[in-house]
């Protein structure tokens, strides 16, 4: 089981609640997905005279733990006054922490990550880092007070999966005692299922569901394969050889007159 900033959960899968056909999808897809965190965009949904108050009241409803998110965020300043208007519409001390570097690859910018991940913990907050693969970056968030990390498997919303498996692994392997949850670029129940395998804690997403031919059955896809990844790693898999190894036993060969 799981522990987030000294909440246990069940479940290791993460969604994010941005860009479903519809509210009632939305709904159906964190049910079926048995998902106790959602995440939220508090830029995007509150935008452009987007009726942000509406969709939290919603969100609020599902009966989830809300980590809201500061998605959209390209500076340290906005990052940090996002957070602390998240503490106040949510009431909570999580934070998922986006500081976007790049507008094409919308990769972080992992200098101001840093800063501003210093600032929050300094504050209170329990800041969630959606980070890259590297390894350094991953040291001076943790030193920055960080007890999660999130790094990418890929580029959020490109359906990639995990361009550089041993960059996770690892990040895995040097932070036994961290939580971590693989967040964005994650395409197929098969993706997650790997980087489970990797021993990541859970995984975050979004797109792979909301943009599914059918949502609902594909947050259900999802916990099944992060489940299944979970459970092979607990269950200690084979290193794979380069050579044969008989399956049956050579006891007993039959002779052959
Ligand atoms: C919802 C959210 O927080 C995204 O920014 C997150 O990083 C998920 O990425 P994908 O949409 O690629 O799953």
């Amino acid at each position: 089981m799981p522990t987030f900033y000294g909440v246990d959960v069940e479940s290791r899968l993460l969604l994010g609640t941005a860009r479903y056909p519809s509210p009632a999808k939305l709904s159906e897809a964190v049910r079926q997905s048995e998902t106790e965190i959602v995440t939220v965009s508090l830029r995007r949904e509150a935008a452009g005279g987007r009726n942000g108050g509406a969709f939290f009241e919603m969100i609020r409803g599902l009966g989830v733990r809300v980590l809201p998110n500061t998605a959209g965020c390209h500076g340290v300043s906005e990052a940090v006054l996002t957070a602390k208007m998240a503490r106040e519409v949510f009431a909570t001390n999580w934070i998922k922490l986006e500081v976007i570097g790049n507008h094409d690859t919308l990769q972080p910018d992992v200098f101001g990550l840093v800063e501003a991940a210093r600032i929050l913990t300094g504050e209170g907050f329990e800041v969630f880092p959606y980070t890259t693969d590297d390894l350094v970056v991953a040291e001076r968030l943790v030193e920055a007070g960080c007890k999660v990390l999130m790094p990418w498997c890929a580029p959020i919303g490109s359906a990639a999966g995990p361009l550089n498996p041993s960059a996770l692994r690892a990040i895995r392997a040097h932070f036994p005692e961290v939580p971590l949850i693989v967040d964005a670029g994650i395409g197929r129940p098969s993706h997650a299922t790997a980087v489970m395998e990797f021993g990541f804690d859970a995984v975050l997403l979004n797109t792979a569901v909301a943009g599914a031919g059918d949502p609902v059955a594909m947050a259900s896809a999802f916990a099944k394969a992060i489940e299944a990844g979970r459970q092979a790693y607990e269950a200690g898999m084979l290193e794979p050889r380069d050579m044969a190894v008989p399956s049956t036993p050579v006891i007993g060969k039959a002779v052959f007159a």
